[in-house]
């Protein structure tokens, strides 16, 4: 049965989701992540959390080697690369460079997320329109289905892209501020999906920029800080008072952006030192 989607799941669970040592990024002269070094199990839902410019969106993109990096990743025991190639990770990205204009539906972006296993004249098979149809569901998309993307709102578009990533079927899922712009309800619909795939096996990391409703959804937090990982573990130990006071500045809202930090005098407050 060698290469057949379970097996593949096999070796992947055998494996951590994503394993760091050093990763670093910087952006001329910004250092928007210095030499972070975690392991984040599979099966789990994780959660990377950190003021506005702590390097959070900059550690998806190593991860997913779309940006120079210092260090290396390691996802599900391959390299970024090869884990891509074998369709084990899918992701959300904070903001989609789309064209909201030209004449997709929400059904056209959610296939695309099959493209990977279709082949080169990408034809859907009967496998690939019941995933589109099944994520179109879980997202409770169907009524905008055969609606183009441009003409939804900001909320329904990032349940459309979060629909695409589901319809991989991948074992990993990387999202980028999956809950920036939605509604409640939407929170809720994407919160149950990605609590589905965890109790399926498979692991999800998410960018969150406050603290609200955290603890409540991930097994482990990734606390980042100008750059470096402050801590990382259980939301219960990760979360204290000292390290919220430490990472988000004094007074963290709960229901909305944390102010940032004042800067220190010689350098940006979002940039490590
Ligand atoms: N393309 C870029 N060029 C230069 N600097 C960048 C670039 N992208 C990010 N930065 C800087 O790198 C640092 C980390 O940015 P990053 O987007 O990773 O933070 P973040 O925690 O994801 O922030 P947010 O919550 O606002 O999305 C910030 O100081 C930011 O200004």
């Amino acid at each position: 049965m060698s290469g057949t989607p379970a097996h593949a799941a096999d070796r992947a669970a055998a494996h951590d989701a994503i394993v760091t040592h050093g990763l670093g990024v910087r952006y001329g002269e910004v250092r928007a992540l210095a030499d972070v070094t975690a392991s984040l199990r599979s099966g789990e839902i994780t959660g990377l959390v950190g003021v506005n410019g702590s390097g959070k969106s900059s550690m998806l993109a190593a991860v997913l080697e779309r940006v120079p990096h210092e260090g290396t990743v390691r996802i599900l025991g391959r390299t970024p690369r090869e884990a891509r190639r074998a369709g084990f990770v899918a992701s959300v990205p904070q903001a989609e460079a789309v064209d909201w204009d030209f004449p997709v539906t929400v059904r056209d972006v959610v296939t695309a997320g099959r493209y990977g296993r279709m082949g080169l004249l990408r034809i859907p098979r009967p496998a690939d329109r019941a995933a589109v149809d099944e994520a179109i569901a879980l997202l409770g998309l169907e009524r905008l289905a055969d609606r183009q993307i441009g003409a939804l709102s900001g909320g329904q578009r990032k349940r459309a892209f979060v629909a695409r990533a589901i319809a991989q079927d991948a074992e990993l899922l990387l999202l980028d501020e999956p809950f920036a712009g939605v509604d409640r309800t939407s929170e809720a619909a994407i919160v149950a999906v990605l609590r589905g795939l965890r109790d399926r096996g498979r692991s999800v990391v998410i960018v969150h920029h406050d603290l609200s409703g955290v603890a409540e959804l991930v097994d482990s937090v990734l606390l980042l800080q100008r750059g470096r990982l402050l801590h990382h573990g259980p939301p219960e130990t990760t979360l204290t008072p000292e390290r919220i006071a430490e990472a988000f500045g004094a007074g963290p809202r709960s229901d909305a952006a944390p102010e940032r930090p004042a800067p220190p005098p010689a350098a940006s407050s979002e940039e490590v030192a």
